[in-house]
């Protein structure tokens, strides 16, 4: 591996998940992003050498990719439960909690982990952080009507919250939803901070991962992976 190409190290962290958490027969979660595509193309291989597995897909773009590359994406509504789903994140703290959501697929990638037996993360070092918050915004998702206001509801919890845009327009998610990028200085209490995000009315989900990763595979720039567990 090349020191310091994110592309790379996004690979060596997704391939090992999937080696080490996807086995034959299971049904496993795919998740969305850069990291994550890598993941799915782990997963088309061994597809491709026989494996029978069914795939539940986090966002639109992720089971586009998947049914193009050979993968079985079934509804989240006809499986009892999902063995392992690989994701990436944007924030992972020392014990597992995250801070997803950049990608703008939070919603489905929440309702996904949340029916998981066991959460694989995978990203590069740059995404460990001591704090959560300290480097990236957090997306909260707001349904459309009244967004206005449920931003106000954001700021009264002390951050500045960012309507996302994309070509000039608010971005809208799968779920048809705006998603306000909140910057928070430091988030030092997340459990607390998402059950104040979780009642403002407006609110459809917060991008705060909390006790829902069970390991996260981690890509170094020296070309190691490594792994933190809870
Ligand atoms: O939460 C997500 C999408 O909603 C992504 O997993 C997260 O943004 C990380 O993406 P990438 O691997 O491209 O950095």
């Amino acid at each position: 591996m090349t020191e310091c190409d994110p592309k790379a190290m996004k690979k060596a962290a997704a391939e090992k998940a999937v080696d080490e958490y996807v086995k034959d027969g299971m049904t496993v979660g795919l998740g969305t992003g850069s990291t994550a595509y890598f993941a799915i193309m782990r997963v088309a291989e061994l597809v491709k050498q026989g494996y029978r597995l069914k795939c539940v897909a986090t966002s639109q773009q992720t089971e586009d990719i998947a049914v193009e590359n050979g993968i079985e994406v079934v509804d989240i509504n006809d499986v009892d439960y999902i063995d392992v789903t690989i994701d990436g994140a944007d924030e992972v703290d020392p014990k597992l909690n995250l801070i997803k959501g950049l990608g703008g697929a939070l919603l489905r990638e929440k309702i996904v982990a949340a029916a998981t037996q066991m959460e694989v993360i995978v990203v590069d070092e740059s995404k460990i952080v001591e704090s959560l918050g300290v480097k990236t915004s957090l997306p909260v998702e707001v349904c459309r009507f009244g967004h206005v206001r449920t931003a106000y509801g954001l700021k009264l919890q002390g951050c500045e919250p960012v309507l996302r845009m994309k070509g000039g327009e608010p971005f809208v998610s799968d779920g048809g939803n705006y998603i306000y990028d909140c910057k928070f200085p430091q988030i030092d209490k997340p459990f607390f901070l998402q059950s104040a995000i979780d009642t403002i009315p407006g609110v459809v989900e917060c991008g705060l991962f909390l006790n829902m990763a069970a390991a996260a595979v981690v890509a170094h720039k020296d070309g190691t992976v490594t792994e933190m567990k809870c």
